[in-house]
């Protein structure tokens, strides 16, 4: 489990996060989404002390990163354009952490196969692809056979196939019972690999929930509708209990019933209707809406 704790951290006078909590819990993969320059990598360093937080703290099963007696047995992680040694081979660029860590030789072969590397463990680190860089990343993070696993925007640059490997890989190792958090700026890609959502802009914590409750909040779809007799219409959706709006172009968009359910309410009152459509929103929408503020300033501010 990781439990965040009021972190906040201060680049000169850059806020790059300001009086974050949260807890990551084992068991299911936890989404850590945000767009760019939310500051997901740098509260990642900061639970791998590689960075020290201006104010709050970080604890991984209780304790902070830097007292972990074993750190790669306790937290395995795999941070954006990590540089490994182009002219040492995959074997030996594991089986150098290994040794620095105490960890047993055997180990390495375990997570060259692991991740499908193994037939080209000899083979020089410089020559991979991004994929297979990426799955030595992984293979170097799940060494030490952690219980909990950070893996900071694991699928940028992987093709479909890669993608999905990440995927699996994340959820197989959640349903082992680890502790699993995953950053992203993507949210169409969380939504199909995270149980849990935690979404951060400009540096605070814009939510905090399950993926389902995060849709269902937030996704905002509604039924349209167009009437020549909108105030009436209004009044008959509204004494239904539903949440209705305006729209730019004088449509009517109510919130929390099917279409059906509206053109029965409709129907029964003899309101003459011109249109009664679904609307869908993607999650991608939601997400842009929940975070807006935060890109705008963002883009308003400069980096
Ligand atoms: N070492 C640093 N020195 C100065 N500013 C920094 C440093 N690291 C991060 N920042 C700033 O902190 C803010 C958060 O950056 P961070 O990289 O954590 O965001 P992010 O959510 O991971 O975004 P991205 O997806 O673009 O990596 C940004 O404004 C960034 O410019």
């Amino acid at each position: 489990m990781i439990d965040v704790r009021n972190i906040s951290k201060r680049y000169g006078s850059t806020v790059a996060v300001d009086g974050l909590s949260f807890t990551v819990r084992p068991g299911q993969v936890t989404g850590f989404l945000g767009p760019n320059g939310a500051g997901k990598s740098t509260t990642i360093r900061m639970m791998l002390g590689l960075d020290r937080p201006s104010a709050g703290e970080v604890l991984i099963d209780g304790r902070s990163y830097r007292s972990q007696v074993s750190p790669l047995r306790r937290v395995g992680a795999l941070l954006e354009a990590r540089s490994v040694h182009g002219g040492r081979s995959a074997y030996h660029h594991l089986l150098w952490l290994a040794q620095s860590n105490r960890i047993p030789r055997a180990r390495v072969r375990e997570v060259l196969t692991l991740v499908g590397l193994e037939g080209v463990s000899k083979r020089r680190v410089g020559g991979f692809s991004l994929g297979m860089v990426q799955r030595l990343g992984v293979a170097a993070a799940l060494l030490g056979d952690p219980p909990v696993l950070l893996f900071d925007e694991p699928v940028n640059g992987l093709d479909p196939e890669g993608i999905r490997w990440i995927r699996d890989l994340m959820r197989g190792l959640a349903a082992e019972g680890r502790t699993v958090l995953v950053s992203s700026h993507l949210m169409s890609e969380m939504a199909l690999t995270a149980d849990h959502l935690v979404v951060i802009g400009r540096g605070r914590l814009l939510a905090d929930s399950g993926v389902q409750e995060f849709v269902a909040e937030h996704s905002g779809s509604h039924v349209r509708i167009r009437t020549p007799e909108p105030e009436r219409m209004r009044d008959v959706l509204t004494a239904a209990g539903l949440r209705v709006r305006t729209a730019e172009d004088g449509a009517l968009e109510a919130y929390g019933a099917e279409a059906a359910r509206i053109g029965e309410l409709a129907s029964a009152h003899r309101l003459t209707v011109h249109e009664v459509s679904a609307q869908g929103a993607s999650l991608e929408e939601a997400f842009m809406r929940l975070t807006g503020d935060a890109v705008q300033y963002r883009a308003e501010g400069g980096r």
